[in-house]
């Protein structure tokens, strides 16, 4: 039998909740800002880390967009993305679901077409090289007005075949998902999937209201969904996959002591709970290093851990001969290494 460690690396599994822009290495930060000219607010790659310390969502949020600033071409985007796709096929990663906000940066002046291109020139690669397929997620800022989200989907038209689904982040309380039902209905149909942060630090009425208003596919976090039984009597009969991001809870301050960490009464309750990192760079680790932390504090077993690889598969945008395929993996995974 392989050690904990080898066998949660090895383990085939998918991310389902990762924004590029969280993937941001401070050493990366640095060249970037050398290649494009930037002056960055931080004397070293040490500092930029020491300042990775928050209290909450919009402490993280502040410093997640500044750090952004440095992502200026499509060859950075590219090299964004292929630095996570390279960390996450180490960790067992063959397919994944990658978030990107273009808000952040065509706000600041760089052309969509610059963030697509990039990202999609470093997910043909990933597929070529590592084998690790991917889809990309369009998230909307919750903190702007709709009508920027509508903006943006109509920047996105000529790329929307390249496009899975759209989805909402940022800053959560004070936005409910009910201001953007009308970009999530247009998104639908124009036969995009959807995706919402909710019930991170929001209530579960913006869980209920992710399902009811914007017709999701998935919840991302929906952590507070414990809070409200008939949410979770919900979630559980309509199948609804979690992508829950054990670290970023813990540095976000969701969970006090990741002891605590709820993803094994998920399982036990029949929700359809993934692991996923959210944002790597900023809370200490790739998802391996996020089952590993859950496992290690909660006691998980190799089967609740391939039951969470399972899940991260049976929740993904892939059609059911790929997640039939990936499934299988999985089983013979287990005969050799579980
Ligand atoms: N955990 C998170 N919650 C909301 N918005 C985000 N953007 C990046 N990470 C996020
Ligand atoms: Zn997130």
């Amino acid at each position: 039998m392989v050690d904990l460690e080898a066998f949660v690396r090895g383990l085939p599994k998918a991310e389902l909740h990762l924004h590029i822009e969280g993937s941001l290495e401070p050493e990366l930060m640095f060249a970037l800002a050398a290649r494009n000219g930037i002056a960055l607010p931080y004397p070293s790659v040490e500092a930029v880390r020491a300042a990775y310390a928050f209290s909450n969502l919009q402490d993280f949020l502040d410093i997640y967009y500044a750090g952004a600033g440095v992502l200026q071409t499509r060859q950075d985007f590219h090299d964004l993305a292929i630095a996570y796709f390279e960390r996450a096929a180490a960790d067992g990663v063959r397919h994944a679901e990658v978030m990107f906000d273009p808000q952040t940066h065509t706000d600041r002046g760089v052309a969509f077409a610059e963030v697509i291109e990039g990202l999609l020139s470093a997910m043909a690669q990933a597929q070529a090289r590592l084998g690790l397929s991917s889809v990309l997620i369009m998230s909307f800022l919750r903190h702007l007005p709709q009508e920027a989200a509508f903006a943006t989907l109509d920047m996105a038209e000529p790329w929307l075949d390249r496009i899975a689904a759209v989805g909402l982040d940022s800053s959560e309380v004070g936005h409910p998902p009910e201001k953007f039902e009308a970009v999530f209905a247009a998104a639908a149909a124009k036969g995009l999937k959807r995706v919402a942060h909710a019930g991170e630090e929001g209530p579960p009425a913006y869980v209920h209201q992710a399902l009811d208003l914007l017709g999701v596919d998935r919840i991302d976090h929906g952590n507070r969904a414990l809070e409200d039984e008939a949410l979770v009597a919900r979630l559980v009969a309509q199948k609804i996959t979690l992508t829950i991001c054990p670290l970023s809870n813990h540095k976000l301050c969701v969970v006090d002591d990741l002891a605590e960490h709820p993803i094994d009464r998920m399982l036990d309750l029949g929700l359809k709970a993934t692991v996923n990192s959210d944002d790597p760079a900023y809370f200490g680790g790739y998802v391996g290093d996020n089952y590993l932390a859950v496992a290690k504090a909660r006691g998980l077993s190799r089967e609740a851990l391939a039951q969470l690889a399972r899940n991260s598969f049976t929740g993904s945008f892939l059609p059911a001969e790929a997640v039939a395929s990936h499934l299988r993996a999985i089983d013979a995974y287990l005969a050799t290494h579980g």
